[in-house]
């Protein structure tokens, strides 16, 4: 095993997390939630099991996100002028992010809510 390049494959995933930070607004969007929603799962009480589908869920928007930079600038590279099928790779890796964001919303929803009623009421 290549060990120098299994490591400078960490250092390339890295530098693609650095650069879609710094160009999607997006993707900063998320960082921002994901980082509230920590603080309100803290502030909350989750168990073990809760924290588990929360992690797992950020992730999923992050890893998400990052596919569909990937796929747009790979549309923008082998099809910079209008082109039907370049129009539908976009809108659908952009409604693939937008299913998987509804999917936390509802999770989140179904977590916090009960929790958050018992405090209130
Ligand atoms: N080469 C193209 N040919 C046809 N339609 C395109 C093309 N590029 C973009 N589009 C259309 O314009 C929409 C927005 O494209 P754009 O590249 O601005 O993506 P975006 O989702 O706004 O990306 P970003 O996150 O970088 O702002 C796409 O979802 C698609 O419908």
């Amino acid at each position: 095993m290549d060990i120098r390049k299994f490591f400078k494959s960490f250092i390339f995933a890295f530098h693609g997390i650095i650069y879609v930070i710094k160009s999607e607004q997006n993707f900063r969007f998320h960082l921002l939630s994901a980082v509230i929603v920590v603080i309100a799962s803290t502030a909350t009480g989750l168990s073990k099991y809760e924290w588990i589908i929360i992690i797992m869920l950020i992730c999923g928007m992050f890893m998400i996100e990052l596919v569909n930079a990937s796929i747009e600038r790979v549309v923008d590279l082998t099809s910079p002028d209008f082109h039907q099928l370049a129009l539908h790779a976009k809108d659908l890796a952009a409604g693939a992010c937008l299913v998987y964001a509804i999917c936390c919303a509802i999770v989140g929803l179904i977590i916090f809510v009960p929790k958050w009623w018992g405090i209130i009421f």
